[in-house]
C-alpha cells in the first residue's frame, strides 16, 4: 500500500517502520497544515493519522473530501468524531478511529465489558480508572481511559459518568498520571471493604499501537463505511 502518514512524530516513526517491514511505501508525510502538502489520490492509497487533537478533524476531513480512507488514532478530538463519520459518508470512503489499536488493548477491551456486567450488581464495590503516559502526552485523560469508562457506563445503570480525578457518587474518577516515558498503563479497580479487583494492560513500547494500525489500514483499503477495531479483529481471526 502507498501509506500518507498525517502526524511524524513517535508513532508515524513507529508506524513507518513496521509499516515498511509490512512491504509499504510511506509516500507523504504531513507534519504541519494539510493545506501545505500535494494529497493527490492517485498516488496515496491510505492515509495514517496520529497527529495532534487540534489538528486531527481538518487532517482526517481534507483526506476523505479527496477519497482517501483514513486510519486514526490521535486522542482528544473526539467531539468532532460524527461530524468527521458524516464527510466520509458525503465522499463515499472509508474511516476507522480507535483509541487504542494495540490488538492487546482490544482483548482488554472485552474482558473490561465482560467484568463490568459481572460487577453491575454488586452495589458494594467501587469502581475508578488510573492511566499513566509519558509526560508529552497533551491530552488528559487517555482516549483509552475515555473509551474504558465509557464500556462500564454501558454495562452498568448505576454508573451516569466520569470526571477527571473529582468524581461524585454515580460516576467514575478517572486519574491521569505522567511519568517520564511510559508508553501506556491502564487500570481498572472494582474496590470494596473486603476485597479488591484490578484488571491492567501495561504497553511495554508503542509498537502495539503501531502494528495494530497497520493491521486496520490493510484491512480498511478498498472498503466503504465506518469500522471499528472489533470489524478488524472479527477480520484477523476469521482468517
Ligand atoms: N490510538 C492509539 O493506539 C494511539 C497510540 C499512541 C498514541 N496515540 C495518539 O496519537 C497522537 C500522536 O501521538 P505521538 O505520541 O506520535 O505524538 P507526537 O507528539 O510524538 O507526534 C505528533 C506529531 O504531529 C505533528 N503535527 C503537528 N501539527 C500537525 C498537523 N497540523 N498535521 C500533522 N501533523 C502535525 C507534530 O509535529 C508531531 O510530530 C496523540 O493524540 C496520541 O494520544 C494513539
Ligand atoms: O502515547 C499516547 O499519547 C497514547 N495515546 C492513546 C490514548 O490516549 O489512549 C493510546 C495510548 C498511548
Amino acid at each position: 500500500m502507498k501509506i500518507a502518514l498525517l502526524g511524524y512524530g513517535k508513532m508515524g516513526k513507529a508506524i513507518e517502520e513496521i509499516a515498511e517491514k509490512r512491504g509499504h511505501k510511506i509516500v507523504l508525510k504531513v507534519e504541519e497544515d494539510i493545506e501545505n502538502y500535494d494529497l493527490d489520490n492517485s498516488k496515496i492509497d491510505i492515509a495514517i493519522d496520529f497527529s495532534v487533537p487540534k489538528a486531527a478533524f481538518k487532517n482526517i476531513t481534507t483526506c476523505f473530501k479527496q477519497g482517501i480512507p483514513v486510519v486514526s488514532g490521535t486522542t482528544g478530538w473526539l467531539d468532532h468524531y460524527e461530524k468527521a463519520k458524516k464527510v466520509c459518508e458525503e465522499n463515499n470512503t472509508a474511516f476507522i478511529y480507535a483509541s487504542n489499536f494495540s490488538l492487546g488493548v482490544n482483548v482488554f477491551f472485552e474482558l473490561n465489558q465482560k467484568l463490568a456486567n459481572m460487577m453491575k450488581g454488586l452495589e458494594d464495590y467501587s469502581v475508578e480508572i488510573e492511566e499513566i503516559h509519558h509526560v508529552q502526552k497533551l491530552d488528559a485523560p487517555s482516549g483509552t481511559a475515555i473509551t474504558l469508562a465509557e464500556q462500564i457506563i454501558e454495562k452498568n445503570p448505576r454508573v451516569n459518568g466520569w470526571q477527571l480525578d473529582d468524581a461524585e457518587k454515580d460516576e467514575i474518577p478517572v486519574y491521569a498520571k505522567r511519568v517520564e516515558d511510559v508508553p501506556g498503563t491502564h487500570t481498572v479497580t472494582y474496590d470494596s471493604e473486603i476485597d479488591k479487583i484490578e484488571i491492567v494492560h501495561t504497553a511495554k513500547s508503542r509498537q502495539g499501537f503501531a502494528l495494530g494500525a497497520v493491521v486496520a489500514a490493510e484491512y480498511l483499503k478498498d472498503k466503504t463505511g465506518i469500522f471499528t477495531m472489533k470489524d478488524v479483529l472479527a477480520d484477523l481471526f476469521q482468517n
